[in-house]
């Protein structure tokens, strides 16, 4: 059995990190993709008894025998694929030996996460089977574009499409889909896998990489949005590495020490991200022109990444990216956990006339 799976990565237009509290964001999946090959000999003769991953983009492969697999991680007998499974404590401690052992490179030493969440997923759901993944991706890592998200939606579609918890229709441009149903399913298991990676991840993530298109999330509803307006943003990545748990640990402990400062912040970013998408979803026939939308938001990006800097995920690459859009008197944010990563500029109509 073989099956290809792919998820995109995104861009938090407002609202990261506020969301984590309660507030409203609004987020946009890209043109940019994790995909995954799984492979599950329906033989067991045919196979070596290994779980493979390799991660092809950079050239590393990580394998365990699925009977050691089993020693360390005996409760996973009975799969239920249909029932996403929280790891507790003693389980990720398991799972970090397992990969311990594979003494992955001291600069990749972040892909350990990954690791530990693909481990939970694929035996929560296959149990002990021998497989291969084979896992590439057009994503920047660690950046603020979801890669972590768009890597648990794939492998959790990927594991998935082999069960028969869910059924596969006809997509589009040669791809099968998931049923809405089922990719509530998906969306599930990618949360858990988010959970081991993230800490405390809102689940906007992976919402909108399942989802795809636009969508506002809230306390982990989504509400899908039509966009009436035209939308390019140009994304910078600062190269700047950074790690999405410590940054989102580091706004709870801010939030600890001053409870009311902070709840101020999310509150007044709710109502930037609410504005925000009555704005892109106002219909063509609003009275607003369009560079009256562009300005408007322009400005909503602008209050949000103040609010930003009020909860310390700014960083010095950022404001070099922000002092020079300004320069041609454009408005930016960064987007996703910040301290680095990724910034998009707003480009208005206007100046795509020019280009
Ligand atoms: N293709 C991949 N293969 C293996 N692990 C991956 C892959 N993509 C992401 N990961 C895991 O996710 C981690 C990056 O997640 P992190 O949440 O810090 O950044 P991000 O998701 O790119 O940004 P943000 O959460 O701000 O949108 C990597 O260090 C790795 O553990
Ligand atoms: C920083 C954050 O708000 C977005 C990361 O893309 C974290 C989350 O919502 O899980
Ligand atoms: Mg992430």
């Amino acid at each position: 059995m073989e099956v290809t799976a792919r998820a995109p990565g995104k861009i938090i237009l407002t609202g990261e990190h506020a969301v984590v509290h309660g507030s409203t964001a609004v987020a946009a999946s890209i043109d940019l993709y994790t995909t995954i090959t799984l492979q599950i000999p329906s033989d067991s003769d045919a196979s070596d008894g290994l779980l493979k991953i390799k991660l092809e983009d950079m050239g590393l492969e990580f394998s365990w025998p699925v009977e050691k697999i089993k020693d360390a991680l005996p409760d996973l007998g009975n799969p239920l694929s249909s029932q996403p499974q929280s790891c507790s404590h003693e389980s990720l401690k398991s799972i970090a030996s397992l990969v311990e052992e594979q003494n992955i490179p001291e600069a990749k030493i972040e892909l350990a996460s990954g690791l530990y969440a693909f481990l939970w997923m694929y035996t929560s759901i296959h149990g002990y089977k021998p497989a291969t993944a084979i896992v590439t991706s057009t994503l920047p890592l660690g950046s603020g574009l979801g890669s972590s998200a768009s890597f648990c939606v794939s492998v959790s579609a990927a594991l998935l499409a082999l069960t028969s918890a869910v059924s596969l229709d006809l997509g589009h441009k040669g791809w099968l889909s998931f049923r809405e149903d089922n990719l509530e399913l998906v969306n599930k298991w990618a949360y858990e896998g988010e959970k081991i990676i993230h800490g405390k991840p809102s689940g906007i993530d992976n919402t909108v990489s399942t989802f795809g298109n636009m969508i506002m999330f809230k306390s982990g509803k989504l509400t899908r949005m039509k966009s009436s307006m035209p939308l390019r943003m140009l994304i910078t990545n600062t190269k700047v590495g950074r790690n999405t748990k410590a940054l989102v640990a580091g706004v709870s402990e801010r939030t600890l020490r001053h409870p009311e400062a902070m709840n101020a912040v999310f509150i007044a970013v709710d109502y930037i991200s609410k504005e925000l998408s009555s704005i892109i979803q106002s219909p063509a026939a609003d009275p607003l022109s369009l560079t009256e939308k562009e300005e408007k938001l322009e400005e909503l990006m602008e209050m949000n990444q103040g609010l930003l800097q009020c909860m310390g995920v700014s960083h010095a690459s950022i404001e070099t990216v922000l002092r020079t859009t300004l320069k041609y008197k454009l408005s930016s944010k960064l987007t996703g956990a910040g301290g680095g990563g990724c910034v998009l500029t707003l480009l208005p109509t206007c100046i795509l006339l020019f280009l």
